[in-house]
């Protein structure tokens, strides 16, 4: 999901070697959906989309740490919109926070029409990834580097959304 007037091109082209930064991190992914991926409606099936959602988001950690990661954890999931068969589900995942192993990815997914290029958001999630060392055991990260405002203004807006969907879910399941 676009968060605003950030242009991906711009930043990717501008910042991609830049070691340990959001921007190095950055990773869109697309899967056409086709049957094998959809329910008896033709919609994708909520387990496609996280499977596409923890693939992209590993790349998205691995790119930014160097290091095999592995899946620790994934944050709520809604699913607000479907995605219908033959559409283009977009993922786009990005490091907006480190620990000391551990690396938060923000994933959005966004269904896009191919015939007329409309888009909408279908979901959003927060996964966390450990990056393992060559005997398996977590190792350090790099620290997250943001050098532009663009990268800035990521990281500052993932970190207040996770928040803000953390809160919402605590509200509704009481
Ligand atoms: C570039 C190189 C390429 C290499 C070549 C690649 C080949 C291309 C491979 C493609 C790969 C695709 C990968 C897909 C992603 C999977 O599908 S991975 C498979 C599914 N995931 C797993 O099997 C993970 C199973 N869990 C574990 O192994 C362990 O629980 C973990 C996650 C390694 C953590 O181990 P631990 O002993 O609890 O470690 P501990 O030292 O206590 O904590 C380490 C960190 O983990 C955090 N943590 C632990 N548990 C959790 C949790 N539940 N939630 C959040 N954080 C947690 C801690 O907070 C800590 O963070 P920091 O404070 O250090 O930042």
């Amino acid at each position: 999901m676009d968060d605003g007037d950030h242009s991906w091109g711009d930043l990717v082209a501008d910042e991609a070697d830049g070691e340990g930064t959001l921007a190095a991190s950055y990773t869109e992914m697309t899967e056409l959906l086709l049957p094998n991926d959809t329910n008896n409606l033709g919609r994708a099936l909520g387990g496609a989309v996280l499977h596409w959602m923890d693939i992209c988001g590993a790349i998205a950690a691995m790119r930014f740490s160097r290091r095999q990661c592995v899946t620790a954890s994934m944050d709520h999931v809604d699913f607000i919109a479907p995605i219908d068969l033959g559409e283009v589900a977009v993922l786009e995942a990005y490091v907006f926070n480190t620990g000391r192993t551990s690396v938060d990815v923000k994933v959005d997914v966004r269904a896009e029409n191919p015939r007329t290029g409309e888009e909408r958001r279908t979901t959003t999630s927060f996964l966390t990834f450990v990056a393992l060392d060559e005997e398996g055991s977590p190792t350090p990260v790099p620290n997250l580097d943001c050098p532009t405002p663009e990268e800035a203004a990521l990281r500052e807006g993932a970190t207040e959304e996770r928040r803000a969907q953390l809160a919402d879910v605590s509200e509704r399941l009481g």
